[in-house]
C-alpha cells in the first residue's frame, strides 16, 4: 500500500500536468458514461411505457372488432340495403377504433360498406390474410381514401362482415414501437416495420425467441420486446446505443458539452492540489533512510600544516535518477517534521561509510555532522552515534555535532553538555550570523566555533564584517573553543585567517565536497604529500 502511495506521489510529481489532464479525462469519461447510463435507463422506461400504451390500444381494437364481428355475423338480416347500412353506421358510432363496416359475398369480395355504399362491382384486393393465434383474420396496409386523405388501414374480417380499423389508431399504434409483430400460427408476421428491411429477419428471430418464452417485457439490452399474455401483438424497439442517442435528439450533445465543461473545471480546480501533492514534502517520509542518502564529505584542514584532520558530512537525497540538494530537501524535511529520522540516518551512514573506507592513521579524524535543532537531544542522538561507532570498530574517529548559531536556545545547553559528557564534540555552525554573544556562547561551551563563510568572502576587501574575525577568535579563546573558518576560496584568505589566529578551515579552495571513495583518495594523497598543497 505504501509502495503504491509512493509510486503515485512520485508519478504526480514527475508529470503533474499529465496527471491533471488524466484526471480531467477520467472525470469527463465518468460523466459521459453516467449520462449515457441515465439516457439508457430513461429510454428503457419510456419505451416500456410506449409499448404498454400500444398494447392497450391493440387490446381496445381487438375487443371492439371481435365484439362487433361476433354480433354482426349472428345477424341474418344484414344486406346492402339503405336500412342495413344505416344500422351499421349507428353501430360504428358506438366504436372508438373502427371506421367502416363492409359486407362480403361468398367469395369474400366486398359488395358494400358504410363508407362506400353498394359497389357497382364486388371487389377483392389481392392482399394476404394473416390469421392470428386467437383466430383474428387481418389484412394490413390496405390503401383507403378517408375524408379526402389517402391512408393505409388494417381490416379485420369474419365473413360475411369486415371492419376497417381507424388509420389514426393504427398510426398511433405504429408510432409506439419499431416493429409490430402479429403472432400467427406460422410465427411472427410484421404488421408494421419502422426499421430497414434487412434488419427484420434477425429482429424476428430475437423477438420470436423472447415471445416463445412468454415473459414480458424482455430484452433490456439490445432490444425491448413486449407482449402480453393472451394477446396477438408483439412489440419490438431497438435499444442499442445509436438508436437511443437518435431518440434522445439534442440531449446527448448537451450532456456531452456539460460533461466536458465540468471536467475542464474539475481539472482547473484540482491543479493546485496536484501541484501540492507533487511536492517532495509528501514523499520525504519514504526517502529519509540510508538507502536514499548520497553523502559527500568536505575535507577540514589544519591551516598551519595543511593536514586534513576531518570532514563535514553533507547530505543529498537520491530519488531514482534525481538528486535533491539541501536547498530542496531541507524545507521538505522540516515540513514533514522528519528532522531526527533524517539526521540519524545521515549519522549512521556517514560513520559506516567512512569507517569502511578510511584507513586508520596515527592521528584522530573528525566527522562533523550537521544537526537540526530537534535532533540535538542527547537521549536519542547519543545511542545512534554510539551504536554506529561501536559497529564500525574504530577508535580513531571523533564525532562532532554541528548546531547552527540560529538554533541556539537555553534548553540546548543541557543536551550539549550531555553529548560532550559522552565524548562527542559540539560545534556552533555559521557563527557570526546570529545574535549570540560571549555570554550565550560561554553558557553553551562548544568545542568549536565555525566562522561563517560570509566573513571569509569579505576578508580580502577588509570590510567592517571581515574586521569582526579577530573578535570571533577572541570569543572562541575565551570559551576555550577552537575556530574553523568556512568557505575558504583561495590561499590569500587562508594566509589572512592564519594571521588572525584561526586554526582550522574548509572551503572549495581547499577541497570540494566529494563522495566517500574520492574523499578517501584525496585525504591519502594530501597525507602522502606531507600535508601541504
Ligand atoms: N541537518 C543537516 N543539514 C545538512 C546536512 N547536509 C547539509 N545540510 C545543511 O544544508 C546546508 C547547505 O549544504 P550544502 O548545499 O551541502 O552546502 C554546503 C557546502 O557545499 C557549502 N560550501 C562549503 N564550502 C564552500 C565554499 O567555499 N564556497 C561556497 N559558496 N559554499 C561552500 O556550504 C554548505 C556547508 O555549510 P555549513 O553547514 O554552514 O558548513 C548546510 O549549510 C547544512 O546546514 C545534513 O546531513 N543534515
Amino acid at each position: 500500500m505504501d509502495r503504491l502511495r509512493y509510486w503515485l506521489l512520485l508519478t504526480i510529481s514527475r508529470r503533474p500536468k499529465a496527471f491533471v489532464r488524466g484526471a480531467g479525462v477520467l472525470v469527463a469519461v465518468l460523466l459521459v458514461a453516467g449520462a449515457l447510463a441515465a439516457m439508457v435507463m430513461v429510454d428503457h422506461g419510456r419505451t416500456a411505457q410506449r409499448h404498454a400504451e400500444a398494447l392497450r390500444i391493440f387490446e381496445g381494437i381487438t375487443a371492439e372488432s371481435t365484439a362487433l364481428l361476433d354480433d354482426l355475423s349472428r345477424d341474418d338480416g344484414l344486406d346492402c340495403s339503405y336500412e342495413s347500412l344505416a344500422y351499421l353506421n349507428t353501430r360504428l358510432l358506438e366504436s372508438r377504433y373502427l371506421r367502416e363496416i363492409g359486407l362480403l359475398d361468398a367469395d369474400r369480395r366486398l359488395v358494400c360498406s358504410t363508407a362506400l355504399g353498394r359497389l357497382a362491382e364486388p371487389v377483392k384486393g389481392d392482399y394476404p390474410v394473416h390469421v392470428s393465434r386467437s383466430g383474428l383474420e387481418l389484412l394490413d396496409d390496405i390503401p383507403l381514401t378517408m375524408a379526402g386523405k389517402k391512408l393505409k388501414a388494417t381490416i379485420i374480417q369474419r365473413p360475411p362482415v369486415n371492419v376497417v380499423v381507424s388509420p389514426y389508431a393504427t398510426d398511433d399504434l405504429n408510432a409506439r414501437a419499431d416493429v409490430l409483430w402479429l403472432r400467427t400460427t406460422e410465427g411472427l408476421v410484421a404488421l408494421h416495420a419502422g426499421v430497414e428491411p434487412r434488419l427484420l429477419p434477425a429482429m424476428r428471430a430475437r423477438a420470436g425467441r423472447l415471445a416463445a418464452s412468454g415473459a414480458s417485457p424482455r430484452g433490456l439490452g439490445y432490444e425491448l420486446v413486449t407482449m402480453s399474455e393472451g394477446q396477438d401483438l408483439v412489440l419490438q424497439t431497438q435499444r442499442g446505443l445509436p438508436a437511443i442517442l437518435m431518440r434522445g435528439g439534442a440531449l446527448f450533445p448537451l450532456l456531452l458539452a456539460g460533461s466536458l465543461l465540468i471536467a475542464a473545471l474539475a481539472a482547473g480546480t484540482i491543479a493546485p492540489y496536484v501541484a501540492r501533492l507533487g511536492h517532495l514534502r509528501n514523499r520525504i517520509g519514504f526517502l529519509c533512510d540510508e538507502a536514499h542518502l548520497a553523502l559527500v564529505y568536505q575535507p577540514l584542514f589544519e591551516l598551519a600544516t595543511g593536514r586534513p584532520v576531518g570532514c563535514e558530512v553533507l547530505a543529498r537525497l537520491k530519488e531514482g535518477d534525481s538528486q535533491w540538494l539541501p536547498s530542496v530537501m531541507i524545507p521538505a524535511i522540516l515540513g514533514a517534521g522528519l528532522e531526527r529520522r533524517f539526521d540519524h540516518a545521515v549519522a549512521r551512514k556517514a560513520i559506516a561509510e567512512l569507517s569502511a573506507h578510511l584507513p586508520s592513521i596515527d592521528e584522530r579524524f573528525g566527522i562533523a555532522l550537521n544537526c537540526f535543532p530537534p535532533s540535538v537531544d542527547a537521549a536519542t542522538l547519543a545511542p545512534v552515534l554510539q551504536g554506529a561507532l561501536q559497529a564500525s570498530g574504530r577508535r580513531d574517529l571523533d564525532v562532532c555535532v554541528e548546531i547552527t548559531e540560529h538554533s541556539l536556545a537555553s534548553d540546548l545547553v543541557k543536551e550539549v553538555q550531555g553529548l560532550q559528557a559522552l565524548g562527542f564534540l559540539v560545534a556552533v555552525d555559521d557563527f557570526g550570523t546570529g545574535y549570540s554573544n560571549l555570554k550565550s556562547v560561554t553558557r553553551l561551551s562548544p568545542d568549536l566555533l565555525k566562522i561563517d563563510g560570509s566573513f571569509v568572502y569579505e576578508l580580502e576587501d577588509a570590510t567592517l564584517r571581515a574586521s569582526l574575525i579577530p573578535e570571533i577568535v577572541r570569543i572562541a579563546k575565551a570559551v576555550d573553543a577552537e575556530t574553523v573558518a568556512e568557505g575558504i576560496q583561495n590561499a590569500r584568505q587562508m594566509q589572512l585567517l592564519l594571521a588572525e589566529g584561526v586554526r582550522y578551515g574548509q572551503g572549495f579552495g581547499l577541497g570540494m565536497p566529494m563522495p566517500v571513495e574520492e574523499f578517501v583518495g584525496f585525504v591519502a594523497e594530501r597525507l602522502a604529500d606531507g600535508h601541504r598543497e
